[in-house]
């Protein structure tokens, strides 16, 4: 369970007067996640998502989400904006925590979707994209390639706890991606960069939400629908590559962005690269995490696995790309 904050019933009734939506009536922490605490609240007027920012969230950076999400449900996105109290406030302080209460959206998140509904959030990410382009905010991307060996050096050799010779093994892994990592040569906007399954809200095969948009940034459109391979198209292991996902992801996405030359050059390297972030965001917090924090740590080495998978099958993945 992610909650790392604990919220008093008093804390909560008192926050919530702000607010124009009922008077509280319960509230409890949500099992999913890893970076935020997250609890469902209800009210004597409906149902509200609230968030206190975590570790990895930059206060200073609230703004640019929330911009976003406004941006994106001005167009019609399935995107959770975060609700204005009387003064026209959306970020606040709970417990010490900057926090904000989002919209519920209905839907559930999958662990293993079918093709049918990879192709419905593939189709999902490319509206996302499409109705990024005249978003002017700009954020680099805190997670992006520059910042894998600062933190590859800060997880150090306590790594080799996780598997004998990761760490070197992840050091040569940053220096071949990093060796082929697009120059400028693709398209960039404003990306999700943590489209997970479990972000990604359905109802039967349909999309009904997008959520958690805590490390969206402006980087490579391309990198986005990677990063949705790597997370969607392999078991919870990272052992099992399931074509049939990958590519309907993929032909979901091409649907308003086909893919053009550079695209097939550079996915691949794209891939192994969303691997080594979550590899790396997963050891810190394998190494890190507090003992106290009602948290299920995700497994790194799922995400070495997929890397260690697109080595071995990057002449068929390729192939299923044409
Ligand atoms: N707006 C929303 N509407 C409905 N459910 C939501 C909403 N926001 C969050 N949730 C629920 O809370 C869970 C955790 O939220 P979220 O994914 O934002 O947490 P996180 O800690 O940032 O997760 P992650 O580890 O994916 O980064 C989601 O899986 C979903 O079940
Ligand atoms: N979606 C990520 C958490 C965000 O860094 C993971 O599953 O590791």
């Amino acid at each position: 369970m992610a909650v790392y904050t604990h919220v008093s019933a008093e804390a909560l009734g008192a926050f919530l007067a702000r607010y124009d939506c009922g008077a509280l009536v319960s509230a409890k922490g949500i099992a999913e996640g890893v970076e935020n605490s997250n609890y469902l609240v209800d009210t004597t007027t409906g149902r509200f998502i609230l968030t206190l920012y975590e570790k990895r969230v930059d206060t200073g950076d609230l703004p640019y989400f929330l911009g976003l999400l406004d941006h994106l449900a001005a167009k019609g996105l399935p995107v959770p904006p975060a609700i204005k109290d009387r003064a026209g406030h959306a970020i606040q302080t709970l417990e010490g925590r900057p926090a904000c209460l989002i919209r519920f959206l209905p839907g559930v998140s999958l662990t293993r979707p079918t093709p049918i509904q990879a192709r419905s959030a593939g189709r999902a990410l490319a509206d996302l994209h499409a109705a990024t382009a005249d978003f002017e905010e700009d954020r680099l991307n805190s997670m992006g390639i520059e910042s894998w060996l600062p933190l590859w050096e800060r997880c150090g050799r306590s790594l080799d706890q996780i598997a004998p010779g990761l760490y070197d093994d992840i050091g040569f892994a940053i220096g071949d991606v990093s060796a082929t990592w697009p120059q400028g040569e693709l398209e960039r906007c404003a990306i999700h960069a943590d489209l997970f399954p479990d972000n990604v809200l359905m109802r039967g095969d349909s999309v009904s939400g997008l959520i958690d948009f805590y490390f969206a940034c402006t980087d490579y459109r391309l990198y986005d629908l990677a990063i949705m391979h790597a997370a969607w198209s392999f078991d919870a292991s990272g052992n099992e590559y399931d074509a049939s996902v990958g590519d309907a992801l993929i032909s979901g996405y091409s649907e308003i962005f086909p893919f053009t030359d550079d695209d097939q050059i550079h996915f691949y390297g794209l891939a192994s690269g969303a691997c080594l972030r979550f590899t790396l965001s997963r050891a810190w917090d394998w190494l890190n995490t507090p003992a106290d924090a009602l948290v299920t740590r995700k497994d790194p080495l799922a995400f070495w696995r997929r890397l260690k998978e697109y080595d071995r099958n990057l002449a068929s993945l390729m192939n299923t790309l044409r």
